[in-house]
């Protein structure tokens, strides 16, 4: 049997799947934390990823690797490859002003969707580049490459022989906001202009390029193992999925993402639509939420109770909660581009005033967010899959479809990122025109009556954030 290994590098964890090359299936598993915070250090992730892989049982008889990640993260190195600074995660919003003046400089929202597919806010890189030049001008000077959380482990693992080895995807440059997914090239000037000069960016490889072998030297048992180029988290969840024409996927991790693939690049001046490529070489219109999964320990949190007994609480209360909307802007917004909103909870009564209608409206509230992405989206799915940590709550899936107004399909919980790096790896064995083809399981459905008046409330409480 010939084994392909998968990683998920995400916001709070790293995830390794061992999966057979020609299956897919499973065949052993690790994770290890990460800390907690908006910037990071990336040592901490290389610390993870080691672990991981430790847990997975190793890279000994594994033939091909690939990193999957969370996108945006600006990883700033100096000359020598050292890391200059703690990097700038996707939902680190300090560059949220920075967003507007680049905006404003280069033309407007649609030059900015033209020349790059997306409008950039806080979490594009190219806005924290600016954040750097105003706020750390020193380091703005020393950064001589600057890189993506996917393409910094990939280096790593390949033994990070010099700037001029750095690689990624095209999946992980369209979150860039200096890389054009029409064109598929980079955009010095864009990058000039928010940083003052043109570091060096990494190697877009193809689909199935690769990105070297791991390095004897760091896992020495771990001979010739490929690297596959990687990507950036979403567009591995897309392959992980078998995202086909017609789906769309909501992913309900740390963020909340709503995307499906297509065969036309998106240019989207609203600023709605991240117009993302993905990683087979199509493209990944997608809507981000800062507020997903987080939003339910949070209201777990605050009732004193764990996720679990959470569902349980907001499968008791009323559908609508009785009037109860809560706004979970818990780190700020990013669709709508709402950086320095907080949350808040609107219609409370006596009569509401219990868990389970708290429950009830902090599941609703954060499924109101994504269903407004399914319609900023602009898609009619013929298949709407949920998946991520978030899609494990029972009350998420139950309440879904009365808030998004359709049925909903839930594939079985797995860890859907790693598992579509795993696919790229073996697609880098295979050489094929298209990946190779797992078999899934059928999805489980799941329907339910719409709430009347829910989603109203919503963007009416919503509009005063
Ligand atoms: N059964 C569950 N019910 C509700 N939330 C859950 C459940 N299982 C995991 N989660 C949440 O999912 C999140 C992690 O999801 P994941 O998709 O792994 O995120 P990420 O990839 O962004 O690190 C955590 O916030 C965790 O609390
Ligand atoms: O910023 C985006 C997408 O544009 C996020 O989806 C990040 O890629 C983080 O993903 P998770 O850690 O939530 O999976």
């Amino acid at each position: 049997m010939t084994l392909v290994a998968g990683i998920d590098s995400s916001t709070q964890s790293c995830k390794v799947v061992v999966r057979d090359a020609e299956t897919g299936a499973l065949v052993r598993e690790g994770r290890a934390p990460h800390p907690p915070g908006t910037e990071v250090h990336p040592d901490h992730w290389w610390t993870a990823l080691r672990q991981a892989i430790d847990e997975a049982g190793g890279l000994a008889d594994v033939a091909a690797l690939s990193v999957g990640a969370q996108q945006h993260g600006m990883v700033c190195l100096d000359e020598d490859g050292a890391v200059i600074r703690d990097a700038l995660l996707w939902n680190d919003t300090r560059s949220a002003r920075a967003a507007e003046e680049l905006v404003a400089e280069f033309g407007g929202p649609q030059a900015w969707a033209d020349a790059a597919g997306s409008v950039p806010v806080a979490s594009f890189t190219v806005t924290k580049l600016r954040w750097l030049a105003e706020h750390e001008p020193e380091n703005a000077r020393r950064t001589a490459a600057v890189c993506l959380p996917h393409d910094w482990l990939t280096w790593r693992l390949a033994g990070a022989k010099g700037l001029g080895a750095l690689t990624t995807d095209r999946g992980d440059a369209s979150g860039t906001g200096y890389w054009s997914p029409s064109a598929g090239t980079y955009r010095a000037d864009l990058l000039k202009l928010a940083l003052g000069h043109t570091p060096l960016v990494p190697r877009v490889l193809e689909p199935v390029g690769q990105a070297g072998v791991v390095d004897s030297g760091l896992f020495p048992d771990a001979a010739s193992v490929r690297l596959a180029p990687g990507t950036g988290d979403n567009m591995a969840a897309a392959l992980g999925v078998g995202l086909r024409p017609g789906d769309v996927v909501v992913s309900i991790g740390t963020s909340g993402t709503v995307f499906a693939c297509s065969g036309t690049s998106s240019h989207d001046a609203s600023g709605a639509i991240a117009g993302f490529a993905d990683a087979t070489g199509r493209f990944l219109p997608l809507v981000c939420t800062l507020n997903a999964a987080r939003v339910l320990d949070a209201a777990a949190a605050v009732l004193g109770v764990g996720v679990a007994e959470l569902s349980d609480l907001a499968l008791q209360g009323p559908p609508g909660a009785d009037g109860l909307v809560m706004v979970p802007y818990l780190e700020g917004e990013r669709t709508p581009n709402k950086p320095d909103a907080t949350g808040s909870v609107h219609g409370l009564r006596l009569s509401n005033a219990t868990p389970a209608h708290f429950a009830r409206a902090a599941v609703e509230g954060m499924l109101c967010g994504l269903a407004d992405g399914l319609d900023a989206l602009g898609v009619e799915p013929s298949r709407l899959l949920f998946i991520g940590g978030g899609a494990r709550s029972e009350a998420v899936r139950r309440i879904a479809p009365s808030v998004f107004g359709r049925p909903v399909l839930v594939p079985e919980p797995g860890e859907y990122v790693a598992d579509g790096a795993a696919r790229q790896a073996a697609w880098l064995l295979a050489g094929t025109a298209e990946p190779p083809v797992w078999g899934s399981g059928e999805p489980e459905a799941y329907e339910a009556d719409p709430v009347p008046g829910l989603r109203a409330r919503y963007t009416e409480a919503a509009a005063t954030a």
